[in-house]
């Protein structure tokens, strides 16, 4: 494309935002560094080396305090990834055998890629981040600009092939009016953090290199939709949506209801004490998701009842009235932990995990519901509780079972794993509601590994099938009265949420800054619109034109 010739590209849309502006793209990675003898010395190589590697982890440690959640944890391990000593050791190896510094970072780097992205799948997701902390190490050893978000002045709309978690922490919403990134997917850590932090986004956009430096682009995340050189009735018709958002999210943050009045809760997943305030800020009607893992990871050793009943606490003591559905520990797979499963699996996802972990070891499982229990008894909050990746009525049957012996009158069960959407009927008969975790229900359902980058396009809840077995739990829980609420991803997309609610679900839970979005396009639509649009859905052969057929049928 020509710079400023008028074209539309389609990608997937974070959120429900509008920004307009000019482009500006980053920087393509640096080159290979060539493999030449170095006019240095080995010595004065190598404190070149180790001060790149030194400067890179000190940059993303600190980049890292200024992040929380999931940012935080991805930023944590790449400054490890700068510090790990066998790369220290591999570099200064490198260097003595008379490679430049840049060469031995490289090198050194392309080999622990290349372990990673060859010898566990669970970690290929980690391949982007080790690429990033190459290239900013390379970088400083040959004091040049790291590669990163470009400076600017004045706002822009940042055009980019993926963006590295460290940039997209702290990225400058004063300057950085939106972002469109080639690559990534709905559940790609580019989205996820994009949706933690509210940023207008377009992913996925595969002509995205067509865009030109300069270019005014308008980006309509609802439409999924950039429009390069706009005429002026677009720019028009864009301002007036950017105002109109500006509006609605100026005023106090109401209840989740359709057009009808039809309530839908809307509530936040928080994984750790810290997500608290943003919830209430963004205006939560309770905590559908509190993950309960950061107790426990990092630990060699269950955390105690009286430290995990003092962090329970804290968050239930924030939404007096309200409801709080606590996440029992879901350990396996992509959540690993030593002490709860030690034993090698060939393929942990389809391993010890979630409920099953917990089932085979009751003493960890009791001791979190003694500490919920004294929680809630402590606290106004109503206190849910729910067991992870429940497989079986059985499983259902003895989580509720144990349950109840603490006295916890909310107690229900995740629907992660197609054998429980299809026996919803069943499982919900001993549950007292069920919550869709549309991630794994999406990974297991198109058998794609939710972390596997290359696979992100498998990774649609708005896939047909997966819907059919929400559909599925949508209907048990009407016929029995139950709730049923959805708290993967597929809650933060707004229009896939209007969706959902068309399929039965009666609350959404999402990071807390996806919840002005969602409670908008609610408020747009009937019930009966909802389910019409579901019927839509349902009726196409794949993710792309369930979206297309519900987009083409809402705006
Ligand atoms: C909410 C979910 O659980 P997690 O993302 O923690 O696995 C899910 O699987 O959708
Ligand atoms: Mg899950």
């Amino acid at each position: 494309m020509g710079k400023g010739a008028h074209a539309q590209l389609s990608g997937m849309g974070i959120g429900n935002g509008t920004a307009m502006g000019v482009v500006r793209r980053m920087p393509d990675p640096l080159p290979e560094p060539v493999d030449i003898p170095s006019a240095r010395t080995a010595a004065e190589e190598l404190s070149c080396a180790v001060g790149a590697l030194e400067e890179t982890a000190a940059f993303i440690r600190s980049r890292g305090e200024q992040a929380v959640g999931a940012a935080r944890e991805i930023l944590d391990a790449q400054s490890l990834m700068a510090e790990d000593p066998s790369v220290h050791e591999d570099v200064s190896r490198l260097v003595m055998a008379g490679k430049t510094a840049a060469r031995a970072i490289f090198e050194s780097f392309s080999s622990f890629r290349a372990i990673v992205a060859g010898l566990d799948s669970y970690l290929a997701e980690r391949v982007s981040d080790i690429d990033d902390v190459m290239q900013r190490t390379i970088a400083y050893a040959r004091g040049v600009a790291a590669p990163g978000i470009p400076e600017s002045e004045t706002p822009f709309v940042l055009v980019a092939r993926d963006l590295a978690p460290a940039d997209t922490v702290t990225l400058d919403l004063t300057t950085v009016l939106a972002f469109v990134t080639t690559e990534g997917g709905p559940t790609s850590h580019t989205a996820i953090l994009a949706r933690e932090k509210g940023i207008v986004a377009l992913v996925a956009v595969a002509d995205a290199q067509s865009i030109a430096d300069g270019d005014l682009v308008i980006v309509d995340a609802a439409k999924g939709a950039v429009t390069v050189s706009p005429s002026e009735s677009e720019q028009k018709a864009a301002t007036a949506a950017m105002e109109e958002r500006a509006a609605q999210r100026a005023r106090p943050a109401t209840p989740g209801a359709l057009a009808d009045a039809t309530p839908i809760s809307l509530l936040a997943n928080i994984g750790s004490v810290d997500g608290v305030d943003e919830a209430v800020k963004y205006g939560a009607e309770g905590v559908g998701l509190f993950r309960t893992e950061f107790l426990f990871f990092g630990a060699t050793a269950a955390p105690s009842v009286e430290e995990q009943q003092a962090a329970y606490t804290k968050v239930l003591t924030a939404f007096p009235g309200q409801k709080v559905v606590i996440r029992l520990l879901d350990a396996g797979a992509d959540k690993p932990l030593e002490f709860l499963n030690s034993e090698a699996e060939q393929n942990p996802a389809l391993g010890q995990r979630g409920i099953r972990a917990l089932l085979a070891n009751e003493g960890i499982l009791r001791s979190q519901l003694q500490a919920i229990a004294g929680a809630a008894g402590q606290t106004e909050a109503d206190a849910w509780v729910m067991a992870p990746m429940v497989a079986t009525v059985e499983e259902a049957r003895s989580f509720s079972a144990i349950a109840r012996e603490f006295d916890l009158k909310s107690v229900g069960i995740m629907v992660e794993v197609p054998s429980s959407a299809i026996l919803a009927d069943r499982i919900l008969a001993v549950s007292d509601f069920a919550s869709i975790g549309t991630n794994d229900l999406t990974q297991y359902t198109l058998a794609a590994d939710r972390l596997q980058g290359s696979l992100a396009s498998f990774q649609s809840a708005w896939h047909p099938a997966v819907l059919r077995l929400i559909a599925e739990v949508g209907s048990a829980g009407a016929a029995l009265h139950k709730p049923v609420g959805v708290c993967g991803e597929a809650a933060a997309e707004p229009l896939l949420a209007v969706v959902l609610v068309g399929l039965g679900v009666t609350s959404l839970s999402m990071s807390a800054a996806a919840l002005a979005d969602v409670r908008d396009e609610l408020s747009r639509h009937t019930l009966a619109q909802a389910k019409e649009f579901a019927r839509l859905a349902l009726a196409a052969d794949n993710a792309e034109d369930a979206l297309a057929a519900v987009l083409g049928a809402a705006r």
